[in-house]
């Protein structure tokens, strides 16, 4: 008999988790996973709330199960995994169902779905779930992107799974199809730039100032009580204090010094330089991890140039460490203006009206970039007019101008004493670009017009220009 208020189809760690969550709030979930045996530890797992689960061993049994018009959530791996499911499904729905892809889409793939998917009488939602496991079971922040009459068919389900932020629900309507699925990708750049720096920062301290990793560990945990208060901030403690079993060593030295990516990271730097948006620590956060993986190349460099001198940036005081806190929070303000700067201009290029006030305000809980800093982005975007960067914003404009000289003094040292840098530093030069109060490109307008006669403006006459440019010897 039909009874499930909604489906979920993929049960790996996401899928199984937000089906806990949905049948905890009290809602009837069919279930559903290609190979039947992780439907079956989907339904152990959940203990007491299997009663409000409908395990489904096969595609017909689960849309049997769904009360009309119904809606069916993938959480399955991005790409041809949800094509093929889609495939699959659509023979046994009814015109007006609801198919919603919840994964890492690329929000393209969400466009090209609802174009689709629309014109054969179907719904679509492109969603994206942030908070991994914990926040797919206890509440994620879920960003959603589609047709209006989708949304409001499964806004209760939605809103009730979500985090809550002093009450609020971490859930909200993003915009048309595409839209939930661009945003999820630049908090997930936006993810790879905090946790680049995060790691820049542990860097400085580990091989710059000597300190071990339970030392460091003390340092982050005083962070979380600041301004850098995050999740992020916290795992990191968590990291830095956990030991190896069988070395008895720090855990994170034993760890593969090679990062993985499956993405959405590399996407928002793609995104950024098609819209033409500088999003700079996010391109070098995204460039580090591809850096890391590297590793005949690696080895080669360093057999061939000699291994790195990292040399000391100083010693553990109370004054450098703070410091190093106050690069991190430039750092930090920089990475996240550029993500929003490509929000916007996504949004204004796609028609998208993005609600960016209402953004920072679902990711300040349950999603993986949580943080005390998105309280106050999401003030300064309830601004009229909304700041054209979140570093016109006075309290970060103010936030900024206090902790400059700070970034500027390690960061120099970081470079000078041989430390990679790449994500702060990129954040730093993006700021001291901008506000820099002349480019230096007046040379390379020079360089152009004179290979390419492409021509320029003069600073006190209008109009295109070109030379006279100097011949001959000196
Ligand atoms: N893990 C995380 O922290 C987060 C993940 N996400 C996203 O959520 C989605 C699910 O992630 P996760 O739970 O980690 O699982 P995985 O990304 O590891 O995907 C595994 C699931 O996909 C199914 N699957 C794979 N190929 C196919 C296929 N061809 N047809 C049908 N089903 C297929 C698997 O079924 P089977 O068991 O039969 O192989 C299984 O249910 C992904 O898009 C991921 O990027 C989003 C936020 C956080
Ligand atoms: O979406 C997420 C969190 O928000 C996932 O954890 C995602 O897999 C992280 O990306 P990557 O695997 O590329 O590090």
């Amino acid at each position: 008999m039909a009874q499930a208020d909604i489906a979920v189809i993929g049960m790996a760690v996401m899928g199984r988790n937000l089906a806990m969550n949905i049948a905890e709030k009290g809602f009837k979930v069919a279930v559903y996973n290609r190979s039947s045996a992780r439907t079956d530890e989907a339904l152990v797992e959940a203990g007491d709330l299997a009663g409000n689960m409908i395990a489904c061993r096969s595609i017909e049994e689960l849309v049997a199960a769904l009360k009309p018009p119904r809606a069916l959530l993938l959480m399955v791996k991005a790409g041809a995994a949800v094509d093929e499911t889609i495939a699959q499904l659509k023979p046994h729905l009814a015109k007006g169902d609801i198919i919603i892809d919840a994964g890492n889409a690329n929000y393209r793939d969400s466009v090209a779905h609802d174009q689709a998917l629309s014109a054969e009488g179907f719904e679509f939602l492109g969603v994206g779930v942030s908070g991994g496991e914990e926040g797919a079971r206890h509440g994620p922040s879920i960003m959603v992107g589609g047709s209006q009459k989708a949304w409001e068919r499964v806004q209760p389900v939605l809103t009730a799974i979500a985090a809550r932020y002093q009450g609020e629900s971490c859930c909200a309507y993003m915009g048309p199809a595409g839209a939930g699925h661009f945003v999820k990708t630049l908090h997930n750049g936006i993810e790879y730039a905090d946790m680049q720096m995060i790691a820049e920062a542990y860097g400085l301290m580990r091989a710059g100032l000597g300190m071990a990793p339970s030392a460091i560990a003390y340092v982050f945990e005083g962070w979380t009580r600041g301004p850098l208060a995050s999740y992020l901030t916290e795992i990191t403690v968590q990291a830095l204090r956990s030991t190896d079993p069988s070395t008895g060593k720090p855990l994170v030295d034993i760890i593969l010094d090679s990062a993985g990516q499956k993405g959405t990271g590399r996407w928002s730097a793609i995104e950024a330089l098609d819209l033409g948006v500088p999003a700079s620590a996010i391109a070098a956060a995204v460039e580090a991890r591809g850096l890391s993986s590297m590793r005949s190349l690696r080895q080669a460099v360093n057999g061939a140039l000699g291994d790195a001198e990292r040399a000391a940036i100083g010693t553990a005081t109370p004054e450098i460490i703070a410091e190093i806190e106050k690069t991190l929070l430039t750092g930090k303000i920089l990475a996240y203006a550029q993500g929003f700067d490509v929000l916007a201009a996504g949004s204004k290029q796609f028609g998208w009206n993005l609600p960016l006030a209402e953004i920072a305000k679902i990711w300040r809980a349950g999603c993986i970039i949580r943080s005390r800093m998105l309280d106050a982005m999401s003030r300064a975007y309830s601004a009229t007019p909304a700041p054209e960067s979140l570093i016109l914003d006075p309290d970060f404009a103010g936030e900024l101008k206090a902790s400059l000289p700070a970034a500027r003094k390690i960061l120099g040292l970081a470079v000078a004493n041989g430390h990679p840098v790449p994500a702060l530093t990129s954040a730093l030069n993006y700021l001291q670009q901008l506000r820099a109060s002349r480019a230096t490109v007046d040379l390379v307008q020079a360089q152009r017009d004179i290979f390419g006669a492409h021509g320029f403006e003069r600073i006190d006459q209008p109009g295109a220009h070109h030379g006279p440019w100097h011949t001959g010897a000196e």
